[in-house]
């Protein structure tokens, strides 16, 4: 069987241990560690393919549980799949919907055939399985498919985490078996257990012993505090195999791409640079900016002194702020572009540090002038 997803390692930082790799995908090869913008409907919200092109974008994410919903995976199957629909010939990632249904859905039950729930839009009943899951995954045609995981809520029992990735691991399994085609999509596994280390280990060894093409870590950025996070890669990533890729879902901020980095992932994705860019909110190299703020009325400068961005090189903080203000489509446009570039360019100059060997020198000059160390 051709493998469709195949991960070159190039070099280990000798100061963190973090990975230089190259993601190889059906529609290209992309270099590793990587920030994958979300575009759950089928778009980046408000921007276009080519302003992604342009910077860098590699990898993005499409969503299962709302393509399905709308417009409905036979749709965009019929439309050749994802990349033709979405004019986007570069990677595409599709979650499988469990975390969705989980944070989206009212009235859910989760039985061992699969989850009952509520369709978020209109109340509708609908059951989504392993099967159903991949079936749509494989209509939607991504590069990169999830396995239908469940994301435990934060915190939970240890029973319950017990019996959640024991049934997740059994999950995985029917995935694999119900996943039609292999040779040009490549299904990766979701490890779970929360903050337990023994739970991951089981949930790591059992989906190591399927020998998925890449792996996920599931069940973070749900609300646990940074230290758990970090703790919990440091114990997890290590059971990973070192010639496969590693994603770590949903994540993140700034200093959670570097730590994650750091501690050995290569994929990341969220939603955080266009959803707070739609508030008005801004990442930039000295922290974030809130651009309705009185403070930049008048003040002429870029959003972010540091960036060489389209919306850096050409609006002024005042002029951006007038925009959302007013509710202007542009103002959200112009931010939303902004962010997504600024966690880019983040991950070029994080490979830029795993090269030199200097990671954690790196985190460190990021995280002062960004002001996470400062109290
Ligand atoms: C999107 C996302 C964020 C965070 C966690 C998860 C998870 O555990 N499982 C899935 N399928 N998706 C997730």
């Amino acid at each position: 069987m051709t493998t469709p997803i195949r991960f070159e390692l190039i070099k280990t930082c000798r100061q963190t241990g973090a990975r230089l790799g190259i993601l190889h995908t059906p529609h290209g090869s992309f270099e590793t560690p990587m920030f994958m913008p979300v575009g759950t409907l089928a778009t980046v919200k408000t921007l276009s393919p080519e302003e992604l092109k342009e910077m860098g974008a590699g990898v993005i994410l499409s969503n299962t549980y709302h393509l399905w919903l709308r417009p409905g995976h036979d749709i965009v199957e019929e439309a050749g799949g994802l990349h033709a629909f979405m004019n986007w010939d570069r990677g595409i990632l599709t979650d499988s919907g469990g975390f969705q249904v989980f944070s989206l859905s009212e009235f859910r039950r989760i039985e061992e055939e699969g989850v009952y729930f509520r369709n978020h839009l209109n109340g509708d009943k609908l059951f989504l399985s392993p099967e159903k899951a991949v079936e749509i995954q494989n209509a939607l045609g991504a590069d990169i498919i999830m396995a239908f995981d469940e994301c435990p809520p934060y915190p939970a029992t240890y029973e319950y985490m017990k019996q959640s990735i024991e049934r997740t691991s059994r999950w995985a399994e029917r995935c694999l078996k119900a996943h039609r085609r292999p040779n040009e999509q490549g299904l990766f596994g979701i490890v779970q257990g929360g903050e337990y280390e023994e739970l991951r280990r089981q949930s790591a060894r059992d989906l190591v012993s399927l020998d998925f093409p890449g792996y996920a870590v599931g069940g973070l950025s749900v609300g646990e505090p940074k230290e758990v996070m970090n703790r919990v890669l440091e114990f997890t990533t290590p059971l990973l195999p070192a010639d496969k890729p590693r994603y770590l879902m949903g994540v993140g901020s700034p200093d959670s791409l570097i730590d994650g980095a750091i501690r050995g992932i290569d994929m990341f994705d969220c939603v955080l640079p266009t959803r707070i860019g739609r508030n008005g909110t801004v990442m930039t190299s000295e922290g974030r900016v809130v651009i309705k703020n009185a403070q930049y009325a008048r003040d002429f400068s870029p959003l972010d002194p540091n960036c060489d961005c389209y919306t850096c090189r050409n609006y002024t903080r005042a002029y951006i702020r007038h925009l959302i203000k007013c509710d202007e489509t542009f103002g959200i446009r112009l931010t939303s572009y902004h962010n997504v570039y600024f966690l880019i360019k983040l991950m070029e100059q994080v490979r830029q540090a795993i090269r030199e060997d200097r990671l954690a020198d790196f985190r460190e000059e990021f995280f002062e002038c960004y002001g996470f160390n400062k109290p």
